[in-house]
């Protein structure tokens, strides 16, 4: 099977100063990866070095053979301008501009991507409407269409549950849940365990360096979670762990 990813031994910070150590993974084609650990961590840190926008201060790191520009991003809906006024259609238009050009008209088969993201993502009804009119459940499937539109191998999401609501959250699994099945690997970041234990065949714990990697059943339990939050893991009924204040 194709390898996505290939971190070993890799050190991420900002102007030399690493904030996040340790960092071996692999993600093959096809694989669910969570990035699980508590805020300031250092799992959008890691997806954007996946991206290339944060510089590898130790080791190395693999991204598709040096394909890095079939790795797709959906970014937090928070970080967006909901008023910008533009149709949902031509948000996810933008996921094929890198194959047509941003200055060329988008041809019959741009548009059937187009409609096809938006179908996956349950919102082919939605095509004309303003993005900023959308619940922010919906921008984000919206933008997970964007993301579709252009193909990608590798699709990196950034706490993509945020503030979305139940419908939107589930329509969400259930295409990454396809589109992994059709052969991308995924990576995902999030804080909430039960979402990492539904959807990762893989988790990756963090706290300023990499504590665990390895299937949620092993990861997701006492041990490795109390190392990682620093001791303050209660363990439930050897399945459900809370962190304390
Ligand atoms: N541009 C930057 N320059 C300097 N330090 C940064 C920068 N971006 C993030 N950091 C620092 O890197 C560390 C990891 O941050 P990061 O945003 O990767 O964590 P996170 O796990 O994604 O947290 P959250 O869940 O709060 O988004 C934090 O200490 C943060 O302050």
């Amino acid at each position: 099977m194709t390898l996505a990813l290939r971190y070993a031994g890799v050190s991420l910070g900002y102007q030399g100063r690493a904030v996040l150590t340790d960092v071996n993974l692999e993600l093959r084609a096809g694989q669910r990866l969570a990035l699980v650990g508590p805020n300031g961590a250092g799992k959008s840190t890691l997806i954007k070095s996946m991206l290339g926008l944060v510089p590898v201060l130790r080791g190395e790191a693999e991204v598709l053979g040096g394909e890095r520009g079939r790795a797709g991003y959906v970014p937090q809906t928070d970080t967006l301008d909901a008023d910008f006024p533009i149709s949902v259609r031509r948000v996810v238009m933008m996921g094929r501009y890198r194959r047509i050009g941003w200055w060329r008209p988008a041809r019959t088969e741009d548009r059937r991507a187009v409609a096809e993201a938006l179908d996956r993502v349950g919102l082919a009804d939605r095509a004309s409407h303003r993005f900023g009119t959308l619940s922010g459940g919906q921008r984000q499937r919206v933008l997970l269409a964007r993301a579709i539109a252009a193909e990608p191998r590798l699709l990196l999401l950034d706490e993509p549950f945020n503030g979305v609501d139940v419908v939107s959250q589930e329509a969400i699994v259930r295409v990454l849940r396809e589109l992994s099945a059709d052969g991308a690997a995924l990576v995902v970041s999030t804080h909430d365990f039960a979402v990492a234990r539904e959807l990762a065949d893989l988790v990756c714990l963090l706290n300023g360096r990499q504590w665990a990697v390895g299937p949620p059943a092993e990861t997701l339990t006492a041990g490795p979670l109390r190392r990682t939050y620093g001791g303050s893991v209660v363990d439930l009924d050897n399945d459900m762990v809370l962190i304390e204040p």
